[in-house]
């Protein structure tokens, strides 16, 4: 595309948007309405018509693999790279500047983003050293407690009388889990943003560099912006500055994990001049699923109205299925997607949503019957599979030895004979002497402590880590990644085990070895490939590696379709108790966040939307009655067929 034509393949008010003058710009947009079409204009706008350099633009993304897109989007309007753009998630970009400034954040060189199940590992084993009641103080919910906390900004308070004392337990265990990962050098995903956030607070010199660098900032789901998230986008905003801030408050989902729907609100209250351009064509849909749609959500409250609309067909009626059961539920969305696939729809053209993970597995069980292929989003992917997670915890202790997490998964895998006993005392040490488990390994074996077979086995573990580090100093990442799975004994440990799961996790290794392979370190050069790769695996999703061309029907929760679209969509589930779920019908703003949530569902579908629920279902074993959700009754009725049974 030339950039003569910057605007030619937009309407009038995404064109509005895209050549706004230089300002606050809050564009509210509709679903389906060209959000990234704008987003990506308006960066190429800046570039090659206002003539600002890329290294000016601070662009925002809720996924890497949006922020990728998006990149190359650019890169085909201009012609060229747009190099010296920063464009990532909040984690990536909080990754990089930490990185670059780890000296100010106080955090070492080698430090490691760590996964939500280290993180759960980690806490398990703090609780357990507090001699608390796991059942009292169970590791998720201390994850849950934290994060939260971290989301709003908060470090472990001072303990005193007047704290409560639930209270008071959960802030001991948030300070000696930071602990931890200070000593580790380990950091979650919330950390990396309040310890970004943190260090440009404290150190205005590297703050004034980052606002008088990136002169325009634009952030695209701001509707799923948190707390901390917002505190740091006001922190980098220069007073000369620009920010743009691109979201749909209708489809704000994430008040769960802390997203505050209002920082659209308070965008408008806290900058300057603030002008508001409102998308409201909407390009993906028929009209009788956008109607659908906007009658659904008309029903939430606390709205910053759109009207949406859209100049396409009226298209097929909704099909509306009330199953008897959950596995009749399930032959009805599989049955029709084999018709539809006989009619010649592809079969990844079709996905089933869900509000639940666990409901996917009666689909999975009639998909595997019927013989019709599937991929599920957001289920165990590559990179959380136990052989793959191994051998990268064996890469991630040799690039820093600290790394306690990575150190309590491969310490006796593959099994050395240290035994439980022995690792207790090592955590012990740790924990007394606020030291590293690699540390306190080190110290036990000079002070010689344990007992003679013992003390050989962690001798024999120290050397082998040493060894294999030393064996592939400065070798390509892919020769090391095949050395660190030999060396370590991995290999032939998978290779004893028997039938196809061995095969399969052997299959895997060597896929790892291929990733290392064709990872390209485009952007982190300022790092060793190891260190990048590690970071890299942390920060993307393991969906966001994955190929999907495959013709496979898609399954994902209705929160991970966020973003994406298909020609044929079912919606299974909706009862009350479901979808809305249990805790959303006791309160009024969980109530309206579900029904975001089933707008989302709704409008991801381009041609035709299905709807399902089951009278009864069988939970933990138990036949349980259910009515039909208060959603289906919110629909335009003129809208929906009663389906047939198949
Ligand atoms: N001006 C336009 N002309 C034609 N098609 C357009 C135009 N703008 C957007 N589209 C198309 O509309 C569809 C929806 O666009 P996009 O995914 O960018 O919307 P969105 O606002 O991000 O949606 P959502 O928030 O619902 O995920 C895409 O297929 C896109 O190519």
């Amino acid at each position: 595309m030339y950039i003569s034509h910057l605007l030619d393949s937009l309407n009038n008010k995404q064109k509005e948007a895209v050549s706004a003058p230089l300002g606050n710009i809050l564009v509210l947009a509709g679903a389906g309405s060209g959000k990234t079409r704008v987003l990506t204009h308006r960066i190429a706008w800046l570039l090659a018509v206002e003539n600002n350099p890329p290294s000016s633009i601070l662009a925002v993304t809720f996924t890497n693999k949006a922020a990728t897109e998006m990149y190359y989007r650019i890169k085909n309007i201009l012609g060229k790279h747009p190099c010296g753009m920063w464009i990532g998630t909040f984690h990536s970009l909080a990754y990089r500047i930490l990185r670059i400034h780890y000296i100010e954040a106080n955090l070492p060189k080698d430090f490691h983003i760590i996964d939500s199940e280290d993180q759960h590992k980690l806490l398990k084993r703090l609780i357990r050293y507090l001699n608390l009641d796991e059942n009292y103080w169970s590791a998720r919910q201390a994850m849950c407690y934290i994060n939260a906390k971290k989301d709003e900004g908060y470090r472990p308070q001072k303990i005193d009388k007047y704290l409560h004392v639930i209270e008071a337990t959960w802030q001991r265990i948030y300070a000696v889990y930071q602990e931890a990962c200070e000593r580790s050098g380990l950091v979650d995903f919330a950390e990396l943003i309040l310890r970004t956030y943190e260090m440009l607070r404290n150190k205005a010199t590297i703050a004034n560099y980052y606002r008088e660098r990136f002169y325009h900032i634009l952030v695209d789901e701001f509707q799923d912006t948190n707390h901390i998230q917002y505190s740091w986008i006001r922190l980098l905003a220069n007073c000369k500055g620009y920010i743009t801030i691109v979201g749909d408050d209708d489809q704000s989902i994430y008040g769960w994990r802390g997203a505050k729907v209002n920082n659209m609100q308070s965008f408008i209250q806290d900058f300057p001049q603030v002008k508001t351009i409102s998308l409201d064509q909407n390009y993906r849909s028929t009209k009788n699923i956008l109607k659908a749609a906007n009658y659904l959500i008309a029903n939430n409250k606390n709205r910053l109205i759109k009207n949406l609309w859209t100049n396409s067909d009226k298209g097929e009626y909704i099909s509306l299925y009330c199953a008897m059961n959950e596995i009749d539920e399930a032959y009805f969305v599989v049955n029709k997607i084999i018709l539809n696939h006989k009619n010649g729809l592809a079969l990844k053209d079709c996905v089933i949503l869900y509000r639940n993970n666990a409901q996917s597995r009666v689909l999975e069980e009639v998909l595997l019957h019927l013989r019709i292929p599937y991929h599920i989003y957001g289920g165990i992917q590559f990179f959380e599979r136990k052989e793959v997670k191994d051998a990268l915890a064996y890469l991630r202790i040799i690039n820093n030895r600290n790394d306690d997490a990575a150190y309590d998964r491969i310490i006796n895998t593959p099994p050395r004979g240290i035994g439980t006993k022995t690792i207790e005392i090592v955590r012990k040490m740790a924990q007394n002497r606020q030291l590293t488990l690699w540390q306190a390994s080190i110290v036990l074996l000079q002070e010689k402590v344990l007992k003679y077979s013992s003390n050989l086995a962690l001798q024999e573990f120290i050397k082998l880590i040493e060894n294999i580090a030393q064996n592939i100093a400065n070798l390509p990442l892919e020769i090391q990644t095949n050395l660190v799975i030999k060396q370590s004994g991995l290999w032939n440990m998978y290779q004893q085990e028997q039938g196809e799961k061995g095969q399969s996790r052997i299959k895997n290794l060597e896929e790892l070895v291929n990733a290392t392979e064709k990872y390209n370190n485009h952007y982190n050069k300022d790092m060793v490939p190891l260190q990048a790769f590690l970071s890299n695996i942390a920060l993307n999703t393991s969906d966001e590696f994955t190929n999907h061309n495959k013709d496979t029907v898609q399954l994902m929760t209705l929160h991970a379709a966020k973003g994406l679209e298909f020609q044929q969509v079912f919606i299974v589930g909706l009862e009350e108790g479901i979808f809305p779920s249990q805790i959303a019908i006791k309160e009024q703003e969980q109530m309206e966040e579900e029904r975001r949530l089933a707008y989302v569902g709704i409008t991801r579908a381009i041609k035709k939307l299905t709807i399902t629920y089951a009278q009864t279902r069988r939970i933990y074993g138990q036949k349980v009655f259910y009515c039909k959700s208060r959603f289906i009754n919110e629909l335009p009725q003129e809208c929906i067929l009663m389906a047939e049974r198949y």
